[in-house]
This record gives structure tokens, sequence and C-alpha cells, in this order.
């Protein structure tokens, strides 16, 4: 991560959010600090993915707004990788863009690659890769990207229970490290000083 953790911050501030005719939510605010992590919780439809969205600066707010000091990165179910890339290429792509010159980055990316299961599944093209390896290789390039704030749309969708124990685990230390946890998800989140937000209480 780039710059001071104390820096880091997403505020929303009297957030509505309005799908096609209908406000999904309304009046929500809330501030996260570097270190902070915030579970979305709530039943399908209720706007978890689209507060996301918002935060990501992807989609405009109905009312009110949110602000974020820091870099952001968003993992959902699109991993954007290129499916027919073997995954190690695919994953070099960002790599190179999201951080060039990245000090000790091979022997980094090698180990974080190693952890996440996937060093041996490099050569394999992405479009190949199961639901679980492709969430996983979503998380790698989440890693590489060294943002500060970590937006994560369901992110245990499609994990085994050792790859849920890695993400919560993952999570926890991004947030150790100084960084923020949005987490949208109706599944539990294991970890620790994680407040959640039930967005039904902000039903319009
Ligand atoms: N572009 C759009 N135009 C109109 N309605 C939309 C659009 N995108 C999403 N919606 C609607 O907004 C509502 C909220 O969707 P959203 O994906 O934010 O919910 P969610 O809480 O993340 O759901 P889930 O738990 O199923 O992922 C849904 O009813 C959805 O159909």
């Amino acid at each position: 991560m780039q710059g001071a953790s104390g820096t880091y911050s997403v505020t929303a501030t009297d957030l509505a959010c309005r799908r096609g005719d209908r406000v999904l939510f309304a009046g929500l605010s809330f501030t996260l600090h570097g270190t902070e992590a915030l579970q979305v919780a709530g039943t399908n439809g209720i706007g978890k993915s689209s507060l996301l969205r918002i935060v990501a600066g992807l989609a405009p707010a109905f009312e009110g707004g949110c602000t974020v000091q820091g870099t952001i990165g968003l993992l959902d179910e699109k991993p954007a990788l290129d499916p027919a890339l073997p995954l190690g290429r695919a994953l070099a792509f960002w790599q190179a863009l999201d951080c060039p010159a990245l000090e000790g980055g091979a022997a980094d990316t090698a180990a974080q690659l190693e952890r996440l299961g996937l060093s041996g599944l490099l050569d394999v093209p992405v479009r190949y890769l199961s639901t679980g390896q492709k969430k996983r290789a979503a998380f790698a390039r989440l890693l590489s990207q060294k943002a500060a704030i970590w937006l994560l749309d369901e992110p245990l969708n499609g994990l085994d229970g050792q790859a849920v124990e890695l993400a919560e685990t993952l999570t926890a230390e991004h947030c150790a490290a100084g960084g923020i946890a949005l987490v949208a998800s109706h599944q539990a989140f294991r970890m620790p000083n994680l407040r959640t937000l039930e967005l039904s209480r902000y039903a319009a």
C-alpha cells in the first residue's frame, strides 16, 4: 500500500441509491479509517453490490455522496482476467499496470500464488479455471494491486472451507497493515473487529 494508513478513509454521507425506478436505500452514513472493516449485510437484492459500486465510483449516488482517500481495489464476480490467457500471463498483465516497479515483486508474487494454491495453475487458461480457482485468482490480482481500500463483493462465493479461512485471513492482514475493507455479503465473514451494517435498516 502506498501512503500512510492514517490518511485512508471512506466516508458515506446521507447516501441514497436508486436502481431503475426504485430507491433501494436512503439516509446511509458511515466512516471507515485505515485498519477498519465493515460488513454490509442484507438479503438478495437489498443493494449491497450497488453500494460498493457507488463507493468505487462506478455508479452515481441518488442522494448524498461518498468520498474516499486511498486507492481502491474491487473484487466482485467478474475477475477481469483475460479468459483466453494462461493464468500466469493474465495476472502478469495486471501486475505490470498496477505495480510495474514493485521491489521484491517476483518473490512476493510467487509466495502469494503459493498461498492461494495457484502455483500449479499458471499455465491453465483462465476460462478453464473452476469457480473457486477464479475467485482465488481474483484475490491474487487484488493483492498485487496494493490498494488501500478493499471492496469485496461476496468474496466467499465459490470458495471451499480452507479458502474461506484464507480469504478472511488475507482481509484481516490487509486491515492490520493499515488498509480498509468493505465487505458485501449475506454470509458470515469472520475477522477481528469487523463491524456490521444491516442495509435493511436503510431500505427506502
Ligand atoms: N442497472 C440496473 N437497473 C435497474 N435495476 C438494477 C440495476 N442493477 C441492479 N438493479 C436492481 O437493484 C437491486 C439491488 O441489486 P444489488 O445487486 O445491489 O443487490 P445485492 O444486495 O448485492 O444482491 P445479492 O445479494 O443478490 O448480490 C436488485 O433488485 C437489482 O435487480
